[in-house]
C-alpha cells in the first residue's frame, strides 16, 4: 500500500496547487478572488510545537485560502497571533471536540501533528498507547466532515498511525490511498544533509518512520558518490538515528548524566547528543540507566531526610 510518501513542506505546495476548487453548495462563501481557487487548509495540534511553525509556514503558502487551526488547548492566541501575518489566507481558531466540525469542514488538506512527542528514551513506539486514540477519533471526523480532503500524518508513532487512519477511512467508505500521506520529511533532509552538508542533493528514503524501518537509499544518490561500506553503513544508522538525536538532546531522561559538553567563561555553554551508538554502545547505555537512575535517587533521598 503506497501510503508512505515524503512530501517537503515545499512540496506541500505542489500537492496544495493538484487540489482543484471542490465544488462548493449553493451559497456558500467564497473567500478568494477568482483568479486564486479556494483552499482551506486545517491544522490538528495547531498550538503545540510542531503545530505552531506549520501553521506559521501555511498563513506564508500564497496558496492557502483558508486556515483552520484547531486544538484541545490554546488555539485562540495561536490564530490571533498567526492571523496578524498579512497573506491572503483568513485564519480560524478553535478549540475543543465541539468545534472540530467547524474546523474540518470543506477541508482540502488536513494535516495532524496532534499528540503527545517523546521525551528522551523513549521510542516512537512507546507513543503508541495515547496517540492511537487521538488520530483515531480525528480521522473519525475527518471522514464525517471533510471525507475528499489530503490527509498528512505527522503524529507518531507514523507507522502505526498511518494504517489507522487508512482503516478508519476505509470503514467510513471514503478511504484514498493516493490521499493520505505519512509525513518523513525530516528523514529525506537528514540523509541529504548526514551525506553532503549544506551540498544541494538529492537522496531517497523509504520504509517507514522509525530506527530500521527508515530506509535512505545512498546508491541513488544524486549526485552519485561513491561512499566505502562502512561509511554507507555510518551514514544510514545516523539518519535513522536522526529523530532520536534530537529527542535525546538532553541526553538522556536521567537528571543527572555525564555528557559531552562544550564549556566557556560561564561553565557549560552546551551539552552535545551522544551522536551515533554502536549496537554495543547503545545497549550498554541502556545497562546503565537503572543503576545511575538509583545512585541519583539514593543522593537525592539523603539531601531531602
Ligand atoms: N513525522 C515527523 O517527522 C514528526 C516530527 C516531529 C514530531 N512528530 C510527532 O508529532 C506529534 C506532536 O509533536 P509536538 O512536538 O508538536 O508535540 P507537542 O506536545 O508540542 O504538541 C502536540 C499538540 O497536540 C495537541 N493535542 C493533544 N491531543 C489532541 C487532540 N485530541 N486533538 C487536537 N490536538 C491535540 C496538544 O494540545 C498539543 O498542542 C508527536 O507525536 C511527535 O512525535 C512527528
Ligand atoms: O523522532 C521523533 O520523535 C520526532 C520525529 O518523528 C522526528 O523524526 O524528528
Amino acid at each position: 500500500m503506497l501510503y508512505h510518501f515524503y512530501i517537503q513542506s515545499k512540496k506541500l505546495s505542489s500537492v496544495l496547487r493538484s487540489v482543484k476548487t471542490l465544488a462548493k453548495p449553493a451559497g456558500a462563501r467564497g473567500y478568494s478572488s477568482e483568479s486564486v481557487p479556494d483552499r482551506k487548509v486545517a491544522v490538528l495540534g495547531a498550538a503545540g510545537g510542531i503545530g505552531q511553525p506549520l501553521a506559521l509556514l501555511m498563513k506564508l503558502n500564497p496558496l492557502v485560502s483558508r486556515l483552520a487551526l484547531y486544538d484541545i488547548a490554546n488555539t485562540p492566541g495561536v490564530a490571533a497571533d498567526v492571523g496578524h501575518i498579512n497573506t491572503r489566507s483568513e485564519v480560524a481558531g478553535y478549540m475543543g471536540n465541539d468545534q472540530l466540525g467547524q474546523a474540518l469542514e470543506d477541508s482540502d488538506v488536513v494535516i495532524i501533528p496532534a499528540g503527545v512527542p517523546r521525551k528522551p528514551g523513549m521510542t516512537r513506539d512507546d507513543l503508541f498507547n495515547i496517540n492511537a486514540g487521538i488520530v483515531k477519533d480525528l480521522c473519525s471526523a475527518i471522514a464525517k466532515y471533510c471525507p475528499n480532503a489530503i490527509v498528512n500524518m505527522i503524529s507518531n508513532p507514523v507507522n502505526s498511525t498511518v494504517p489507522i487512519a487508512a482503516e478508519v477511512f476505509k470503514k467510513a467508505g471514503t478511504y484514498n490511498e493516493k490521499k493520505l500521506f505519512g509525513v518523513t520529511t525530516l528523514d529525506v533532509v537528514r540523509a541529504k544533509t548526514f551525506y553532503a552538508g549544506k551540498a544541494n542533493v538529492n537522496v531517497p528514503v523509504v520504509g517507514g518512520h522509525a530506527g530500521i524501518t527508515i530506509l535512505p537509499l545512498f546508491s541513488q544518490a544524486t549526485p552519485k558518490a561513491n561512499l566505502a561500506d562502512e561509511d554507507i553503513k555510518a551514514l544510514t544508522k545516523r539518519t535513522q538515528d536522526g529523530g532520536t538525536e534530537v529527542v535525546e538532546s538532553t541526553v538522556t531522561e536521567l537528571p543527572f548524566f555525564a555528557s559531552k559538553v562544550r564549556l566557556g567563561k560561564n561553565g557549560v555553554e552546551e551539552v552535545l547528543g551522544l551522536g551515533p551508538l554502536s549496537d554495543f554502545e547503545q545497549e550498554g547505555l541502556e545497562k546503565l540507566k537503572p543503576e545511575l537512575k538509583a545512585s541519583i535517587e539514593k543522593g537525592v533521598k539523603f539531601a531531602n531526610a
